[in-house]
Parts: C-alpha cells; sequence; structure tokens
C-alpha cells in the first residue's frame, strides 16, 4: 500500500542526491512526491534550502525503477526454489520495479490459458513489484494457433521457447518449425518471441553427462561442455526464420528475441548482419556475463554455474563493447534460482548442479562495478 511504502509520514517531499538519473542527464537535485507521485524534478540552485521535508541521499544514485524481462519466479509448484514473495522482494532490493516472469521453472509450465490463471492465482498471493508474465512455446501447442491466440488473448507479453533441453521435464524444446509457426501467430499480436538460443552438438563437445574428460569441480571442465558454437548453431537456424519478420514477410509484426547471448563473436555478428537487413531481432545478455569471467570461477563454486556458460575474460570484453556500442539492446537477469541442495554446493560438482544464477537481488551491480 502507499502509506506501507512511504519513506516518510508525509505525503509530500522530496528525495534529494547530486545523481539524479532524468530523460535529460543526470542532474544535482530532489524529486518531488506528492501522494505517493512524482510531480516535478527540481535542480539543486532552484530547491536548496527551501524544503523541510527532505530525504538526502547525498551522492548515491536515485533513478527509475529498473525493468527485468527475464526472471524465473517458480511458484506455484516449486516455491521452496522462489516464491512470489520472496522473488518480488529480491526484485525490489535489486532496484527493479517491474519483472516479467518466464514460463518455466513453476509447476506445471505456463503454456496454457489454464496454466497462465495459476500463475496469476499464485501472483496474486503477494508482490511487492509489478509483475507480467510470458507464455511458452512448446511442441504440444506450437502448431496449434488456437491454443496460441487464446494464451495471447489472457494477456502473456509474448512467448518464450528453447532450441536445447530446458532442464524442465514438461517445457520441451522446439526446433525451426515450431519457430516459425510460433511467429507467424505472435506477427497479429505484434509481440515477440524469445528463445534460449543454444543447439546441442555432441560431435563438438563433451556432453555433460560425460565427465566432460576432466575434473568435474573445475569450471573449465563445465565450460567445454557448451562451446560458443552452440550459440552460433541456434542464431543460424533463428535467422532462416526471422527473415519471415521483415517489412512484407509473411511473419510481418512479429519478433524476435535472443536471451541471454554470452557469445560476444560469431553469435552476436550474425545478429548484427540480421538486424542490418531488416530482420526484427534483439539480444539482451546478463550482469553475470559482464562481471565475471571464467578463469576467475572457484573451483566447486557451482553458484556461478548457468547456461550458456559464462566464458572468458575477453569475451567479456567484447560484451562490454557491444553493450556501449548499442549492438546488444538490453540486459536481463536471468534470475533462475533452485534449493542450495540441487546447487550441489558440498560436491561442488559442475557437471551435475542446477544451471541457473541467482541474481535479481542485487540488480544492476555490473555498473557498480565499470
Ligand atoms: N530452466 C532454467 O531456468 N534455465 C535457465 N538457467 C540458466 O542458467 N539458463 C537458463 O536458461
Amino acid at each position: 500500500s502507499q502509506s506501507g511504502c512511504s519513506l516518510f509520514p508525509h505525503s509530500h517531499y522530496w528525495i534529494a542526491s547530486k545523481r539524479i538519473v532524468t530523460p535529460q542527464g543526470i542532474i544535482s537535485g530532489a524529486v518531488e512526491i506528492k501522494g505517493g507521485s512524482i510531480v516535478s524534478i527540481v535542480k539543486n540552485k532552484d530547491w536548496s534550502g527551501k524544503f523541510k521535508q527532505v530525504v538526502d541521499y547525498g551522492n548515491a544514485v536515485v533513478m527509475p525503477g529498473l525493468i527485468d524481462v527475464h526472471a524465473h519466479l517458480d511458484d506455484p509448484g516449486r516455491a521452496e526454489w522462489e516464491g512470489f514473495p520472496s522473488g518480488t522482494k529480491a526484485a525490489a532490493a535489486g532496484g527493479i520495479t517491474t519483472l516479467i516472469d518466464m514460463p518455466l521453472n513453476n509447476f506445471p509450465s505456463t503454456v496454457s490459458t489454464e496454466t497462465l490463471k495459476l500463475k496469476i492465482e499464485a501472483a496474486e498471493k503477494s508482490i511487492y513489484v509489478d509483475v507480467g508474465f510470458w507464455g511458452g512455446l512448446v511442441p504440444e501447442n506450437a502448431f496449434n494457433a488456437t491454443a496460441l491466440e487464446a494464451l495471447l488473448d489472457a494477456g502473456v507479453h509474448g512467448l518464450k521457447s528453447f532450441m536445447c533441453p530446458s532442464g524442465i521435464n514438461d517445457f520441451p524444446m522446439t526446433d525451426a518449425r515450431h519457430i516459425k509457426a510460433g511467429l507467424s501467430v505472435l506477427a497479429k499480436y505484434k509481440r515477440p518471441l524469445l528463445v534460449h538460443s543454444e543447439i546441442q552438438s555432441v560431435v563438438e563437445s563433451h556432453l555433460e553427462t560425460e565427465d566432460g574428460g576432466g575434473d568435474p569441480r573445475s569450471y573449465s571442465t563445465y565450460l567445454k561442455t557448451r562451446p560458443p558454437s552452440w550459440e552460433e548453431a541456434a542464431v543460424r537456424e533463428l535467422l532462416t526464420v526471422t527473415k519471415d519478420t521483415r517489412s512484407g514477410g509473411p511473419a510481418e509484426g512479429a519478433h524476435l528475441h535472443v536471451v541471454h547471448l554470452s557469445d560476444a563473436s560469431s553469435s552476436l555478428d550474425l545478429i548484427k548482419e540480421a538486424k542490418r537487413r531488416g530482420d526484427s531481432i534483439t539480444v539482451e545478455t546478463c550482469p553475470h556475463y559482464l562481471a565475471f569471467s571464467a578463469e576467475e570461477i572457484p573451483d566447486g563454486d557451482t553458484r556461478f554455474k548457468c547456461a550458456p556458460p559464462i566464458r572468458d575474460a575477453a569475451n567479456k570484453e567484447k560484451l562490454w563493447n557491444a553493450l556501449m556500442e548499442g549492438d546488444i539492446d538490453m540486459l536481463s537477469s536471468d534470475h533462475s534460482p533452485t534449493v542450495p541442495e540441487l546447487k550441489l554446493l558440498n560436491d561442488g560438482n559442475f557437471l551435475k548442479a542446477w544451471g541457473g544464477i541467482s541474481s535479481i537481488q542485487v540488480g544492476n551491480f555490473p555498473f557498480k562495478e565499470k
């Protein structure tokens, strides 16, 4: 409630800082709040000394709340991994005021109007930030336009699919045919398809189920099981269908969004070329790919296990450059927690631990680093 959120027992007050992020740049001043809404932003020289009801944050940054388009809240079904109350409180702690929840890791997965209803009922119990939902594109619904339309009509912001096993039994992977069919429905709604872009290739890598030929407590062993060529293969396959999204194409109006890119080389180059050709495509990366590099991950510290994996320091620098150049369109958390037992923190086995990083609570931390 408004009173519950208020910093001050006043309905009219100012939040001051030397670094307020505004559309016109970073200013020193104060944000005026009245009745729970921002009514003005005043520069330092216009207000200093004039007002009494001021919370002064000094040099701390005051900025609009972040929107995280990629978070796994596992309610209902696996609320012990992350429920709506804990996940949305964590988001608020990370400076995120809106999150869009992924359709998997909860049980059942959000792939129909019935399962979306269960999600909404679980969320209604208690959320502390704004929440929206993605629906799942899976083989079971991909060729059923009526079912997809019903899901979109029920309010999901778009669809999400995987090009490799998702780690969740009731969320199977899709191929280019499913994705093409999904895009043709999304075109009518002008909504996006988000794709986990990795295609497993046994030839070029050691599969996770094998021992990877090395110490399972060493991050480098895990890294070898998911090479950049997996991401590249997926992006190449996707580009055979994103051409449909060009102006005048059969899926004009649909949009394809590559989630959590880690490979800053060939995969990113392909996405950049597709953008130049007019495909409707965007790409995100995550704070963990920008903050960490494979070389520094301690043996056995499975908190760092995610898919695609965190790559080397040279790749991290390339990701930063791409973000600064605008070739990467946005950041998302890919917050994907589980229970400590499944992270195998005692064994430290990277090949067997759950893949997913719990991070929404630290929100924009790489910017603090830079
Ligand atoms: N199922 C699931 O949360 N998968 C996520 N975890 C991760 O590390 N990458 C993902 O896509």
